[in-house]
């Protein structure tokens, strides 16, 4: 489930990771929920992964999201780097996740709009050290260039895969040591 203030880049980083394409233009706001499915080969098994892309505008969420969370395995919760009042809200989002989500809930903090070299407002340290507060895997992306999308769609679908499977010879999956592998910078310009 992919959730966050509106704005901050749920759809088109989904679209990017689903379709390897860059939504450009007019912001169409979603509406309620949106369901896209993808099958990930996670080394070598098939993952059908189910994805809930939520509305971020407040007048629309409420009610809604905690009935979501409830039956979601995993998180990717969203702030703009450009926006500052997305990062202040995480806390807000964090407070709701705790309150309706799963226990055990794969959750995962992500600094969109890396490629924002101009206009960033919200220091990568700044995301990090409210990851490591929350100790939650942390990392930036960019649903316009690309940065760290499948990489950050990858862990989710990895930890997944290795909680339902529970293969006896298989080493842990350990989600906030892949998510080291995270390219820093802005990826610019891939799209
Ligand atoms: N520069 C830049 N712009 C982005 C990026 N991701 C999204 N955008 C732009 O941000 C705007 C909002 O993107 P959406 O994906 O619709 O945002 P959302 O979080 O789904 O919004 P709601 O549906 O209202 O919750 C659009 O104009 C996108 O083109 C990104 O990585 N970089």
């Amino acid at each position: 489930m992919l959730v966050g203030d509106s704005g901050v880049g749920k759809t088109c980083l989904l679209v990017r990771f689903k379709d390897g394409a860059f939504l450009a233009g007019s912001f169409i706001s979603t509406v309620g929920i949106d369901f896209r499915n993808k099958v990930l080969n996670v080394d070598g098994v098939k993952v059908k992964l189910q994805f809930w892309d939520t509305a971020g505008q407040e007048r629309v969420r409420r009610g809604t999201h905690s009935y979501y969370y409830r039956d979601a395995h995993a998180l990717l919760l969203l702030y703009d780097v450009a926006n500052k009042a997305s990062f202040d809200n995480i806390q807000a989002w964090l407070t709701e996740i705790h309150e309706y989500a799963q226990q055990d809930v794969v959750l995962m903090l992500l600094g969109n709009k890396a490629d924002s070299t101009q206009d960033r407002v919200v220091k990568r340290e700044d995301g990090e050290k409210l990851a490591k507060e929350y100790g939650v895997p942390f990392m930036e992306t960019s649903a316009k260039s690309g940065l760290n999308v499948d990489l950050a769609f990858t862990a989710i679908a990895k930890e997944l895969k290795h909680r339902s499977m529970k293969l006896p010879n298989e080493p842990k999956f350990k989600l906030h040591d892949y998510v080291k592998k995270e390219v820093r910078g802005t990826g610019c310009c891939k799209s």
